[in-house]
């Protein structure tokens, strides 16, 4: 019998086997943003208040600054002036074994990876700067694979590997099922039947893509 392939898709006779279509979320799952953001903030502000990296609670660190220091005035914009700034983005460090994982998921057989990233609302810096740090880090190659949306309902996967807990937008039930990516800011999160992955050092996240390529 004929075996026609594709780069995405196989065919043998009746038998269609898909790829398994992997979105990498950007920040804190490649890029460290906790930890670029406290860097910066402690250097810029030494003497304002901060909340130690391992008591961030809640997606959005200007919402948990502005509460737990709402007498400090201006504290929101001098958070806000941290992750606003240029270099910010592109400066920030990698998570742990985060790109070693990337190149490695993308040389598996039947797995295609994309990386799937919503800018900030000021994005004059933010835009060129992922795309920037994702060619510094992961090679030229992989700017291609780059899906900038403030809409991750709308992308078409089967699996998202993502920090953030409430992800939502226009569709309902997204393609992809979410993996929660495991940060100190949603440690403490309802994730409901969500499956988590701790990190990208222990080997685990292997089980998980053979796991899901069982299932497509
Ligand atoms: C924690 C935090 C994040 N953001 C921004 C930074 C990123 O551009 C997006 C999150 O992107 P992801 O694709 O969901 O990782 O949100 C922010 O504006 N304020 C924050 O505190
Ligand atoms: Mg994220």
């Amino acid at each position: 019998m004929m075996a026609r392939m594709t780069s995405r898709t196989v065919h043998i006779g009746q038998m269609c086997k898909k790829n398994l279509r992997v979105l990498l979320d950007m920040d804190q799952v490649l890029a460290d943003f906790e930890l670029g953001f406290f860097q910066e903030y402690r250097k810029k502000y030494p003497e304002y208040p901060y909340i130690e990296m391992k008591d961030r609670v809640g997606f959005f660190v200007k919402d948990q600054y502005e509460k737990m220091f709402s007498s400090v005035p201006n504290i929101g914009n001098a958070v806000a002036n941290i992750y606003n700034a240029k270099k910010f983005f592109l400066n920030l460090p990698e998570i742990e074994g985060a790109v070693d994982a990337a190149k490695k998921l993308a040389k598996m057989e039947g797995v295609d990876v994309f990386i799937c990233t919503s800018p900030i609302e000021k994005y004059k810096y933010c835009l060129p700067e992922k795309y920037e740090w994702v060619h510094k880090h992961l090679g030229p190659e992989w700017v291609a694979r780059i899906i900038l949306t403030k809409d991750k309902t709308m992308v078409n996967g089967h699996l998202l590997i993502d920090d953030r807990v409430d992800i939502i937008g226009a569709i309902e039930r997204p393609s992809w099922e979410h993996v929660v990516f495991s940060a100190n800011h949603n440690m403490k999160a309802d994730i409901g039947k969500r499956r988590r992955l701790d990190n990208w050092t222990n080997g685990d996240w292997k089980e998980l893509i053979e796991d899901f390529k069982m299932r497509i």
